[in-house]
Order: C-alpha cells, then structure tokens, then sequence
C-alpha cells in the first residue's frame, strides 16, 4: 500500500516543480508541440504533428526531411509569415503564437532574416544589389541616413564577397551571387535568426558550396543562428547537426563533432545519429531500422544498466 504525502512532501514537490527548468529556457528558438492543421474543401492536413525542437545560440543546422514532412510549414511559422493551430514556438523572447499583427511586422523586420529558393522572393528586380541590402534598413528606420545605409550594405557586400555586384540589378547576377546578395539583405538588419529555405536548391554543385560557404562565414563572423532546409546532402554533411523531420514531427537527429586520430593526428569528422525523445517517452525509430528488423506494431524492451534493448516481438499471441 503507498502512503499518502505528508503536506511537507507536497510543498517540496511543488517547490521542485516551480524550479525545474522550463522546456526550452536556455534556447534561442523552441517549438513544442507545435501543431499547423491546413483546411481545404473540407479536408484537414496534419503538416505539423506535435513537433518540438530546439535550438541553441550560434547554432548552424539543417532540417532534413522527404518532401511534405512540414519543413516549409515550420519554416514559415519561424518567420512569422503563418500561425500555428496549437502547441508553442518562441523565437529569441518573442511568442509566435501570441504577437499582434504589429510585433508581427517588427518581428519580421527585426529579429528575423530569411533566404528563400527563389530570387525573386528574395531581390526586387529593379534595385541595385547595394540598394536591396539598404531597403530594410530605411524600412526598419535604422539609425543614420542614407550615407549610413550604403556603408553597411558595402560592409555586408563585402563580408559576402560581392562588393563588386553591388551596383548590378538582380539580373545582371548569376546565380550564386544572387544568393549571396539575398543573404546580405537577410542579415541588413542584424536578426537573431536567419532562415533559410533550400537556398542553394536552384544552383550547380559548386556554385552551392560556395554559397554553404558563405552562411558558414556569417555564422562564424557574425554570430548568427542559422536553420538551413536542404534536399543538398553536401550541405546536410557538413553543419554539425542535422534534423530530420518525418510526418510533421521531429524524429531523427545526426551530430557531428571533430575528432583527431591519435595515430595520424589527423582531425576527422565524426557522425552520430540519435533519435528524439519526447517528454512522454515516445521515440520515433528510424524508418529503416524498423524495417530491417521487421518491426510492427509491439516491441520487446529491456533495461540494462546503461542502455534499453529494442527487440523485435518474439511474445506467442496465445
Ligand atoms: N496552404 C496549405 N493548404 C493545405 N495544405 C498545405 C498547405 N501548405 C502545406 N500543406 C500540406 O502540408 C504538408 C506539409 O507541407 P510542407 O510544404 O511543409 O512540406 P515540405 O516538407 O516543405 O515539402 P517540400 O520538400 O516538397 O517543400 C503537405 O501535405 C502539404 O500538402
């Protein structure tokens, strides 16, 4: 028989619970539980199932996933383009769920930037490179005149390594340099974050790696957390932590950390995958190791002393 708490017990538990650390509180961006349902003619879609994630200052990583997983759906919950139906996210203080439509605008103009797939999402056509990186700043009314305006967009240009398109419409710019300069007018206002959705999608192999690059330098250079959607496993391989989204949620993560060889001292990359774990328990395991081992349905658990068994049923239905 279990006793009932003395009232000493209860004010302790509820002491302990009022300092436990709220999911998230030394993260730069958290998603918990976020869920995003879309009607149309009466039919709902799921995009996001619950999805929680997290993700540090100064961070540099990629989100992953087959298409329709929800990777888009959460990007623009990020930059406050949509709403979510449920669940949590908040962004360097700021409660996506909660903001009027005018924190909305200054959150947008602030303390996000954003590189899309598209240029023509990211450059207006008839302004000079060096006049697409100074319009949010006049748009956000950024100290300093016009004259300060143009110095920093020189100073991003060069940072970016296109000081030299700078008088060149977006046109006049192949495709690389077009991203380079989409990713100076992201950074014009100095955001916290900067999202990117599969910025290197239209562009050659080479051409993308420089322009990874170049998100790489800012990340370095500047300090800015950066969240990357990529189809581009070059991309992918290099950040050092890569999630992937399945089905609306987040279900496998790969971290990667230097290692150098004793014997050779040479310093090699070294790639780990986890899964997520919930704040109920629940673990997704990854689509190919279910199927590997046949899994459905139930499965056999052990604990050990330092790891949990996953088995596949072995139990006679009798
Ligand atoms: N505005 C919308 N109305 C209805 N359904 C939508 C809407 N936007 C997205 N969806 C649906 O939500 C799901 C997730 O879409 P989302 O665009 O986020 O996927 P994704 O992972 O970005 O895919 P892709 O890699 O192809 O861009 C899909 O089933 C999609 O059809």
């Amino acid at each position: 028989m279990t006793s009932s708490p003395t009232l000493d017990e209860l004010a302790d538990r509820a002491l302990a619970a009022r300092d436990a650390a709220v999911y998230g509180h030394d993260a730069l961006i958290t998603c918990d539980r976020l869920v995003r349902i879309f009607s149309a003619d009466g039919v709902e879609v799921q995009a996001l199932q619950g999805l929680d994630l997290l993700v540090r200052e100064g961070e540099l990583m990629a989100l992953v996933g087959a298409s329709g997983s929800g990777k888009s759906t959460l990007m623009n919950i990020l930059a406050g383009l949509d709403r979510p139906t449920a669940g949590a996210a908040r962004v360097a203080g700021h409660d996506l769920f909660a903001m009027s439509a005018r924190e909305r605008l200054a959150y947008r103009r602030e303390t996000v930037g954003f590189v899309w797939q598209q240029t023509a999402r990211n450059l207006l056509p008839y302004l000079t490179a060096a006049q697409n990186v100074a319009l949010p700043l006049q748009l956000a009314r950024s100290r300093g005149g016009r004259r300060a305006r143009a110095e920093r967009a020189l100073e991003l240009l060069t940072l970016l390594e296109v000081a030299d398109c700078r008088d060149r419409r977006p046109h006049q710019l192949s495709g690389g340099q077009q991203q380079r300069v989409a990713l100076a007018v992201a950074l014009a206002n100095g955001p916290a974050v900067l999202l990117a959705d599969e910025p290197t999608g239209e562009l050659d192999s080479h051409t993308a790696e420089q322009v990874f690059t170049a998100f790489r330098t800012v990340n370095e250079e500047l300090g800015t957390t950066i969240v990357i959607v990529t189809h581009d496993q070059s991309v992918a391989g290099e950040v050092r932590r890569t999630v992937a989204i399945r089905d609306g949620r987040t279900s496998t993560e790969v971290l990667r950390r230097s290692e150098v060889d004793s014997a050779t001292g040479q310093e090699n990359l070294v790639a780990r995958e986890y899964a997520m774990l919930d704040r109920a328990g629940r673990l997704q395991l990854p689509a190919e190791y279910i199927r590997a081992l046949g899994m459905r349905d139930r499965v056999a658990l052990e604990l050990e002393p330092d790891h949990i068994t996953v088995r596949p049923d072995d139990a006679q239905d009798s």
